[in-house]
């Protein structure tokens, strides 16, 4: 190209560059409830279910609402359509996330996926994540869930009054078999223990949605000395440091242990590990192949837990509620599975009832209602507002699985609006829950194909073997659940009685009959 050429693209380039500085300057900011001075809208933001308060400001002010904390802009996506536009299609910018002082440098939780920022590191680590779990290798891990869920459903005739906490067991072990290969046996096993501690300490305290820690808006202050007075939060950040250092440890280093012994169980950190080291002539893993695996195992773990036992609460929550559903989601199973076995993947085309369920426990539950926060990395313009390099921004998939254009009736829970005649191909496709409640772009989760078939194994095999009822009280009379969220990033709800028995002599005799996991 000749030099006049490059002048003028120059010259263009930078026309449109000032125009666009001197636009951004007439431009506001989108709308969003009216802040206070110097705090903004800290009172607005709530620990608990933020996304129910979303939710309303999205009825108020539209697709994208802005708030700002002490001048820190939080920027929710509330529509599909706006979460396309921006954290799909302008994924360049808005990808990256937020430096959290706190959670990240204090303690110790900077290398976890949902916090590293956006580049080569998070690229290289997504590729070992898809590597394993993406949609080509989920099958691998059929026979694996199936195991596992006979599992789950032996716990649940044993100890039928213990079935939350045989969940939980369920979640967590399952996450560590495939994850490290480790089994879990017991309900106070050492390394579930520990896991849950940690899941606990991280969403609801260390990395809370709608907790601002003030050192992250203020970083200088995390050079306070622990012993002054008000820097308790340093001194709790040496404490939950350690605990997170051993979440990321102990596990990592009993696969690795096993591995040596010869005695590993095939998992997510066996193999990339055995992969590695064939890679490597010398047959070692280098130090950073170490890294990525170690942390992204950690991560793995950490997204799957409370996500699953959302998903797996509300199903519960929904059963309880509409025993038509069961039934007739049960009535589909006999006729296709019949009683003499469990459901395998092989008979999920034939079950579209159990599909539409589990599809309507993604979208009711929204286990990740307001995605993990990202961060945009440049001044940006969205249908003539003005979004300021800096801002957090949250994919608020809560709103858009209540979207009434979409979903009629949003709040009820509905498996036939998947299945409804005479709707138009591009309507069925927008209903499909998996558009959104995984999140966009290149920071999608990368668990998603993992879920899809969990849930779908543990949701089809409980309606085949149980009936799920209201508890009854003393009198008889069914106890009403109460719906009360009890975490700030994932909507796990708070524990609520339910009835649940074997369908019958011969459902119980299946499961005895199950493989299971030996102990
Ligand atoms: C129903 C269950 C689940 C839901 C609804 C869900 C949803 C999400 C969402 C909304 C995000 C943020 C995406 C974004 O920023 O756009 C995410 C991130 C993530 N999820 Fe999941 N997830 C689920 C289960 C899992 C499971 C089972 C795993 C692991 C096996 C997992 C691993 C991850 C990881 C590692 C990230 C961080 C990705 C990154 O920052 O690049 N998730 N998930």
């Amino acid at each position: 190209m000749s030099a006049i050429v490059w002048a003028w693209a120059v010259v263009a380039v930078t026309f449109v560059w000032l125009g666009l500085q001197q636009k951004k300057k007439h431009l506001s900011l989108p709308p969003g409830p009216k802040g206070l001075p110097v705090i903004g809208n800290l009172r607005d933001l709530t620990l608990t279910g933020l996304w129910l308060e979303a939710r309303k400001w999205a009825q108020q002010y539209g697709e994208v609402v802005y708030l700002h904390v002490f001048g820190q802009g939080l920027l929710f996506v509330n529509s599909y359509e706006a979460a396309v536009d921006l954290l799909e299609k302008r994924g360049a910018i808005y990808s990256d996330k937020p430096k959290m002082v706190m959670a990240g440098e204090l303690c110790g939780c900077e290398n976890m996926i949902g916090l590293t920022p956006y580049g080569d590191r998070l690229r290289r680590q997504r590729k070992l994540m898809l590597q394993a779990l993406g949609q080509n290798r989920v099958h691998e891990y059929h026979p694996l869930l199936e195991i596992q869920t006979q599992n789950l459903l032996q716990g649940m005739l044993n100890s039928p009054d213990e079935s939350q906490g045989i969940i939980r067991r369920y979640t967590g072990g399952l996450s560590l078999l495939i994850v490290y290969g480790y089994r879990v046996v017991s309900n106070n096993d050492r390394i579930l223990e520990m896991a849950d501690e940690s899941l606990e300490l991280l969403s609801n305290h260390i990395a809370a949605a709608g907790k601002v820690w003030l050192v992250d808006l203020f970083p200088p202050l995390k050079y306070v000395p622990s012993w002054f007075p008000g820097a308790g939060f340093k001194r709790n950040a040496a404490i939950w440091k350690q605990k997170m250092e051993d979440f990321v440890n102990v596990p990592y280093d009993y696969t690795k242990a096993e591995m040596r012994k010869g005695t590993a169980v095939p998992c997510y950190v066996s193999m990339l590990l055995d992969d590695a080291a064939l890679e490597n002539k010398e047959q070692t893993v280098d130090n950073q192949r170490d890294f990525d695996i170690r942390w992204t195992a950690n991560s793995l773990y950490a997204a799957s837990f409370d996500t699953t036992i959302s998903a797996i609460s509300h199903f519960f929550l929904a059963m309880i509620q509409h025993p038509e559903i069961l039934h007739r989601a049960q009535k589909e199973i006999d006729a296709v599975v019949g009683n003499n076995r469990l459901p395998d993947f092989s008979d999920r085309p034939n079950l579209p009832y159990v599909n539409a369920i589990v599809n309507e426990v993604l979208r009711i539950a929204s286990p990740v209602p307001l995605g993990l926060p990202r961060r945009i990395t440049e001044d940006n313009v969205y249908k003539n507002m003005y979004i300021p390099k800096g801002t957090l921004v949250f994919g608020n998939n809560y709103n858009m699985a209540r979207n009434p254009a979409v979903y009629p009736n949003p709040d009820a829970f509905d498996p036939e609006r998947y299945l409804e005649e005479g709707v138009d191909e591009a309507t069925m496709k927008a209903r499909d829950p998996r558009n959104y409640v995984f999140g966009f772009g290149r920071r999608r989760c990368p668990g998603a194909w993992m879920i899809d078939s969990s849930l779908w194994i543990a949701i089809a095999s409980m309606l085949a073997s149980f009936d799920i009822r209201k508890a009854v009280d003393d009198f008889g009379n069914a106890i009403e659940p109460e719906v009360v969220y009890d975490n700030s990033v994932f909507t796990t709800l708070k524990p609520f009685k339910y009835d649940i028995r074997p369908r019958s002599a011969q459902a119980v005799k299946v499961i005895r009959e199950a493989k299971g996991l030996s102990d």
